[in-house]
């Protein structure tokens, strides 16, 4: 496999074989467990990071790659991961947070489809499972969760890019991905879902116009001040609000999903840039998108301690 290379994009043998390495490599910050397998047999790996403690502190869980395409999102797990572990004892900020909290990062949620984007098609966005009784392939697993499933912005027809799927977590990876968060959602108290592009900070509902109960808080604080603190670095401006007013209305996503939980902090990123590059991402801008997206992301971490 190729060397690893934080300002790359890596395929996924590359991160794959990074995910052992750093996390064999830090044992005191990191642990490592598969959440399950992918529709074609690929290991889902979940790094824990934080300070190992006896009794369970509270988390954040955080995936990339849910849409295949959206590369820059998996470059910034892999970031997030590296500073981290490279930060800790040196920056009092994330000390704090790993010393009192722990995150669960899933690098690549849509392995399969990443995979086919290196090999097939760099435009791919859904999963790769066959669909019975169709020749099209696929299912987008933001339209596959139990949030209004397949009402709105989703479409039943395989062929689609919004295909929700043939039932509620009809997907391998999204089963897996939900099972852990079921399980773990005593202690998860933000969920944060990586994608590209747009600059928006996003958070419930999509699936409907109402204004999730914790909406004051959402708006005025963590996500107010998440996107001045990304502005801050090299002025990119983000735009927040709710999904469905502030993008398009869309149902079956993680995040509706994970609030409806009981996850009062969800929110959907969508990275760099605005269309000019769009899922075309060029390498050059890889560090300063993950760059400032750590200091959102920061910010809503430590939102989520002093308030929980
Ligand atoms: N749960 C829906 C959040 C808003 C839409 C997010 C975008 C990311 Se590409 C989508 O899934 O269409
Ligand atoms: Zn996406
Ligand atoms: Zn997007
Ligand atoms: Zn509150």
């Amino acid at each position: 496999t190729k060397a690893h290379d934080y300002t790359k994009y890596n395929n996924w043998a590359t991160i794959n074989d990074w995910v052992i390495s750093i996390s064999s490599a830090n044992a005191d910050l990191i642990s490592r467990q598969v959440i399950g397998n992918t529709y074609e047999g690929r290991p889902m790996h979940l790094l824990q990071i934080g300070k190992k403690t006896s009794s369970a502190k509270p988390a954040i869980f955080m995936d990339c790659g849910f849409h295949a395409r959206e590369w820059i999102t998996h470059a910034f797990c892999q970031w997030f991961i590296k500073e981290a572990v490279s930060t800790y004892g040196s920056d009092p900020e994330m000390t704090n947070l790993l010393d009192r909290m722990d995150f669960f990062v899933l690098p690549v949620f849509n392995i399969d489809g990443y995979e086919y984007t290196w090999t097939k098609d760099r435009m791919w966005r859904k999963t790769r499972s066959r669909n019975s009784g169709s020749s099209c392939i696929g299912t987008d697993p933001n339209r596959n969760f139990d949030a209004g499933w397949c009402t709105t912005g989703a479409s039943s027809n395989p062929c689609s890019e919004t295909y929700c799927g043939s039932s509620i977590e009809s997907e391998i990876e999204s089963k897996n991905l939900a099972n852990f968060i079921r399980s773990n959602k005593s202690i998860i108290k933000s969920y944060l879902t990586i994608h590209s592009y747009s600059q928006m900070l996003l958070f419930p509902y999509s699936y409907k116009y109402d204004l999730a109960a914790h909406h004051s808080e959402l708006v005025l604080f963590a996500v107010a001040y998440a996107i001045a603190a990304l502005r801050s670095l090299y002025g990119t401006r983000y735009t927040s609000g709710p999904g469905a007013v502030t993008i398009y209305p869309s149902a079956g996503g993680s995040d509706d999903w994970a609030y409806d939980l009981g996850v009062k902090y969800s929110y959907t990123f969508e990275l760099r840039d605005e269309g000019r590059y769009g899922f075309l991402l060029p390498e050059s801008q890889i560090k300063p998108t993950c760059e400032e997206t750590m200091l959102s992301v920061k910010y809503i971490a430590n939102h989520v301690l002093n308030n929980p």
